[in-house]
């Protein structure tokens, strides 16, 4: 029983769907795939899942991976009622532009800037910077007008968005000129349900590896 899990806890996409799973109330079957030490190149992955990324799931059978289309696919398929993915084509819109907002502008800017000093040795450039500020603006300005991400109430966009920028907050990003990101922050790490145990601790992880990793 329960959805079988490929994972890492320090992984920002894989809490984002520890979040989903959480608020739909879906149990999941950790499996904790150690890319380190390439345990998602193994024959029997690549099956799962031929792009080898994690989060991977697999539902009797169903496989399917990128953190997003787990999130929803979860809330669709498990999900008691439409609350945190509206089945209203406007709202689920909305919600679908925020979570493109953050695999596309949001996280991939966090990439690009902080990628290559933990994974490349390399150094950081202020130009990429100044591109996570103006996204971390944007989304400021979103939820200018609304409580949450996408609406006055909880929906998978916020979680998604909140593992992002909880990694940019453990990375030292300040955070502070974005008074709406801040008290959406506040508001969420206490509204979605076991936030703590699915992105509150396991933030601190990929800390600790983005520290083991520039130590070196
Ligand atoms: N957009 C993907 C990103 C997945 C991803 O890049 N995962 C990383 C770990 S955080 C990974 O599996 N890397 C190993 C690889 O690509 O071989 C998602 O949201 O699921």
């Amino acid at each position: 029983m329960g959805v079988d899990f490929y994972y890492l806890p320090g992984s920002a996409p894989c809490r984002g769907v520890l979040l989903a799973a959480k608020a739909v109330g879906v149990d999941l079957n950790l499996k904790y795939t150690d890319l380190m030490k390439g345990e998602h190149l193994t024959p029997e992955f690549i099956k799962l899942n031929p792009q080898h990324t994690i989060p991977t799931i697999n539902d009797n059978g169903f496989s399917l991976w990128e953190s997003r289309a787990i999130m929803t696919y979860l809330a669709d398929q498990y999900g008691k009622n439409d609350a945190i993915y509206p089945k209203d084509p406007k709202k689920r819109a909305v919600v679908d532009q925020r979570l493109y907002f953050d695999i596309g502008t949001l996280y991939a800017r966090f990439a690009d800037y902080y990628y290559p000093v933990l994974f490349g040795g390399g150094s950081y450039d202020p130009a990429k910077l100044t591109k996570c500020e103006e996204a971390m603006k944007f989304l400021d300005t979103f939820l200018a007008s609304s409580e949450y991400a996408a609406g006055n109430t909880l929906t998978l966009a916020d979680l998604s968005l909140v593992a992002t920028v909880s990694t940019y907050e453990v990375m030292g990003f300040d955070l502070s000129p974005y008074k709406n990101v801040t008290k959406w922050l506040g508001q969420v790490k206490q509204k979605a349900p076991g936030y703590e145990e699915a992105n509150g601790k396991n933030v601190l992880i990929f800390k600790q590896m983005a520290d083991s990793l520039t130590k070196k």
